[in-house]
């Protein structure tokens, strides 16, 4: 992800040695602590029936650019080295790629010579350094006390229906709406006793995001966080806002009146989902990301033996994610934390510029 004062680098292999993240940009003097980054990277384990059985202990190494518990303004990397790997199963699914998964493009791209045990560097794995990333950026961002919360929109069929205030106050880590939640989780547990995979929708609110962050065209905040998002393995859709809802309606039904509230200019609805013109608006700022089903499923599949060339069919065992959306909420999270920290480094430029 690279922004125009904050970028990031994500490295390393599902069963290579370690995962890890270089972030260069950020300001000296944020504090931060290793063990609010440990319970960060709990977070990204998810809930344990849907999750993999390997076991991860997840131990964040600071190796550069944090001192005395704070940034030195010089290059942050981190690693989280790979403990329980087991690349058996990936030996003997070598010739016969996953449908769904990265396996059959990146042997054409890296002409065979990628690491494909695990799915190497196109595993989900490698979003621990996404959230690395998202924790330092949501550390500047608290500062100024913008919060970005992530929860279950939707598990396959089942919808939840949350208001923001309902998300700030929850005490329910996945989903706001404890009725949406229970059937989520049935939902979730009928595709893992199937031997098969569900997908979903994670909603991420920004709350207190000031307005005239971003820009048209290059600088569009909209594109930047679309673009974080699409980045993110599995993900397929990214709307703000009603997002595709707008098509519906008409523009007295969609636009979304301004008033004052206390001496504030705000929007009455929010449909726009905190930005027009590719500028935040001081509202919240509100964006879905759609995760498809894991492609890794216990249920037969067909695929080609690229060896013998002929059509086969393909048996998995392994440990998978039979649901990854809720380990995704955090991803999300620091996707959209990191668009926003560089925007508002770059709005904090312009300010007393403009005279
Ligand atoms: C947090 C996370 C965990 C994932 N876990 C798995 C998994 O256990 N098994 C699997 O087949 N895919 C898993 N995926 C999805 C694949 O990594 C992804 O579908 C694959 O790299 C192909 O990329 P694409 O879906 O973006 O095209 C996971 C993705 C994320 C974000
Ligand atoms: C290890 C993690 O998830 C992995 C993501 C993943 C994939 O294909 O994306 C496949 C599985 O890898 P393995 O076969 O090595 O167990 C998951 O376990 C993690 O998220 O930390």
């Amino acid at each position: 992800m690279r922004g125009k004062l904050l970028g990031f680098s994500i490295f390393g292999e599902s069963h290579g040695k370690a995962v890890g993240v270089l972030i260069e940009g950020l300001p000296p003097g944020i504090e931060v602590s290793v063990e609010e980054l440990k319970r960060e990277l709990e977070r990204r384990k998810g809930i344990e029936r849907f999750s993999t059985k390997r076991r991860e202990t997840d131990e964040p190494k600071i190796l550069s650019g944090v001192f005395r518990g704070r940034t030195t303004g010089t290059p942050v990397v981190v690693i989280v080295e790979n403990r329980d790997v087991d690349s058996s199963y990936y030996e003997e699914i070598r010739n016969t790629p996953r449908p769904g998964h990265a396996d059959y493009p990146a042997g054409i791209k890296y002409f065979g010579y990628n690491d494909y045990r695990g799915g190497g560097h196109f595993s989900g794995r490698l979003t621990v350094g996404v959230v690395i990333a998202g924790y330092f950026a949501k550390k500047l961002l608290e500062r100024e006390g913008i919060k970005v919360r992530a929860y279950l929109k939707r598990i396959g069929r089942v919808e939840a229906h949350v208001s923001p205030e309902e998300l700030l106050s929850s005490k329910n880590p996945y989903c706001p709406d404890e009725r949406a939640f229970d059937a989520m989780v049935e939902e979730m547990e009928r595709a893992r006793k199937a031997g098969d995979s569900v997908g979903g929708i994670v909603e991420a609110v920004a709350f207190n995001v000031p307005p005239g962050l971003g820009g048209p065209w290059e600088e569009d905040i909209e594109a930047d966080i679309a673009s974080a998002l699409f980045r993110i393995p599995a993900v397929k859709g990214v709307e703000f806002g009603l997002g595709f809802g707008l098509a519906e309606l008409r523009g007295s039904q969609a636009n979304d009146s301004f008033v004052l509230k206390d001496g504030k200019v705000v929007t009455e609805t929010n449909n726009h989902g905190g930005v027009l013109g590719g500028i935040t608006t001081g509202m919240p700022l509100v964006v879905r990301a759609a995760f498809k089903p894991t492609p890794s499923i216990y249920l037969p599949q067909r695929t080609v033996d690229l060896g013998r060339m002929e059509e086969v069919t393909l048996r998995l065992r392994g440990r998978f994610d039979s649901c990854i959306v809720p380990k995704a909420l955090p991803v999300v999270e620091s996707a959209v934390a990191f668009v926003i920290a560089d925007h508002l480094l770059r709005r904090r430029a312009w300010e007393g510029m403009a005279r």
